[in-house]
């Protein structure tokens, strides 16, 4: 579904993407992990065109993701609150993305029904702006703008960060249906175990580079904990 080709991204002369090769495959969840400043923002930007390649190129569906739109009609994602319109409520704006996307205000009601465990009432209803409500549930209000044009591929970054113990737990069971479903995902997280739970590839990323990538299994937690014991 997405191939990168000798991917690269230099700041001031520092590289800090270098990805030769990388397949992601239909249907596969792929967990993005690296420490901070590891590049995970920076390559999911370049795949989503938001930022140019020093060089090399994404395909999506085997089309260069900067020589033609298609692959928004089938690609939802959340990186941070600039995704957002600060200045609407979250109805307002579910209802904007709802009719880009060819939703009924019915569709879109009826749509976020299955986000009320994961809203825990407060997100609807709160007469607030987007821009007043706090981290954790700005990116819930992200994350589900993302799910609603029902994706054949979601990119999020760092969906747990900023959610309550709570939230967490209902985003990954959510993030499991869509799995199941059959979505291409790919998702970065600095939360090993649950990234780990929801996805069955895991990449690792140390300054720009792939360092490993590695099927999910019953040692990965263990591995990548050592990997990252400093
Ligand atoms: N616009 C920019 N100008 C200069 N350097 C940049 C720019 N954007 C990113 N970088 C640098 O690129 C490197 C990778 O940053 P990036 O945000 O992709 O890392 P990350 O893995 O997402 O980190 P984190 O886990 O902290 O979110 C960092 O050194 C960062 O400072």
């Amino acid at each position: 579904m997405i191939e990168v080709r000798n991917l690269q991204k230099r700041y001031n002369g520092v590289t800090v993407v270098d990805i030769p090769a990388l397949a992601i495959n239909k249907g596969e969840t792929i967990g993005l992990v690296g420490n901070n400043g590891a590049g995970k923002t920076t390559f999911f930007r370049m795949i989503l065109d938001l930022i140019r390649p020093s060089g090399g190129e994404v395909l999506s569906k085997d089309t260069n993701v900067r020589s033609s739109e298609d692959w928004k009609q089938y690609t939802g994602s959340h990186l941070d609150e600039g995704f957002l319109i600060d200045y609407l409520t979250p109805e307002e704006y579910f209802n904007f993305i709802g009719k880009l996307n060819g939703l009924t205000p019915g569709d879109v009601q009826a749509f976020l029904e299955r986000f009320q465990d994961f809203f825990n009432g407060e997100i609807l209803a709160q007469r607030k702006y987007i821009r007043d409500f706090s981290k954790g549930n700005q990116k819930k209000v992200g994350v589900a703008a993302a799910v609603m044009s029902d994706p054949e591929l979601l990119i999020l970054d760092e969906p747990f960060a900023n959610l309550d113990p709570s939230s967490q737990i209902r985003l990954k069971n959510l993030l499991k249906d869509l799995k199941r479903q059959g979505i291409t995902m790919l998702i970065s997280s600095h939360d090993l175990s649950h990234v780990i739970e929801v996805c069955d590839r895991i990449v690792l990323l140390e300054k720009g580079k792939v360092v490993e990538d590695m099927k999910t299994n019953e040692t990965t937690l263990q591995q990548l904990e050592s990997y990252f014991t400093v």
